[in-house]
């Protein structure tokens, strides 16, 4: 695969981590009188990789808009990388480090894989507006060529995205995650639907990445998220439940009275 780093499990977050990427206090989304989330508060360090798990309207994707800006909390504070962002429009957090995946597709289906990312390249870039077709020795299109390397699509740099499998088109929306400086990824569900096979190289692939780019995913695989996160964060109701490593999760009797008892969708 790429040149990117392989991570190291062991003593990795302390090697990487810069202070926090994410810190969110008291969070609470209501929608009408019911509270989507309630009083969330959970701090990601910079370089970390964090599992949300949770029961289907358990809050993670409010969770998610709110961080991103789609959504503004009706209280709490948000801070990115130190910085209280909390009525950020959501293009100033982009500016800032942070990427969103999300559980549909928003890739252009008429565009070559080289396309695509060398649009999200440039739309992260000085100069987006120019229409001018890239030239030769263009930086940008040697950055979208490590990027599709990086989620080992080299050999389909080429292909429309249409005639792309559907694991390889969640494939490249990782890829256009990667434009740009990332500091923190969020991940929506980036498993699902995805075959046994195209799940062992999404594990690859996250467990890949530079290693000072954190990420945050929410996903229902349990096998996934325990695989690549080193940190989880379980949300029940609207609120965090349980905290702890993957080991700590995965034995922890209330977590799985909750997921073995059909709380878990
Ligand atoms: N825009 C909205 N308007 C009203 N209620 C909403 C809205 N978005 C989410 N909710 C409600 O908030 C609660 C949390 O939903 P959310 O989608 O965040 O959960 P989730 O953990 O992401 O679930 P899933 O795993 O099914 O995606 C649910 O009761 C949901 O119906």
């Amino acid at each position: 695969m790429s040149a990117l780093a392989v991570t190291e499990p062991a003593g990795r977050l302390e090697s990487v981590s810069t202070g926090s990427a994410l810190e969110l206090r008291g969070i609470t989304k209501m929608f009408g009188a019911l509270a989507a989330i309630a009083d969330v508060t959970m701090t990601v360090q910079s370089g970390e990789r964090r599992a949300v798990l949770g029961s289907n309207g358990a809050g993670k994707t409010t969770l998610f808009n709110c961080v991103t800006g789609d959504f503004l909390p009706t209280s709490g504070t948000i801070r990115l990388f130190g910085e209280d962002v909390t009525t950020f429009p959501a293009h100033e957090r982009v500016r800032r480090g942070l990427r969103r995946t999300y559980q549909i597709s928003l890739l252009f289906g008429g565009l070559t894989v080289a396309d695509n990312v060398y649009l999200a390249c440039r739309g992260v870039s000085r100069g987006r507006f120019s229409l001018l077709r890239p030239r030769r020795g263009d930086p940008l299109l040697h950055r979208a060529e490590e990027l599709i390397d990086a989620v080992n699509l080299s050999e389909s740099a080429g292909t429309l995205v249409a005639e792309l499998s559907y694991g390889q088109q969640r494939q490249l929306e990782i890829a256009l995650a990667l434009a740009g400086a990332p500091r923190l990824i969020l991940f929506d569900e980036p498993a699902a639907g995805l075959s046994p096979t195209e799940r062992a190289e999404l594990i690859r692939i996250l467990t890949s990445l530079p290693g000072h780019i954190g990420y945050v995913i929410i996903e229902h695989d349990m096998d996934v998220a325990l695989r690549v996160a080193e940190s989880v964060t379980m949300m029940h109701n609207g609120r965090v439940f349980k905290e702890g490593t993957p080991e700590e999760i995965e034995n922890d009797p209330e977590v799985q009275a909750l997921y073995l008892g059909g709380g878990h969708g």
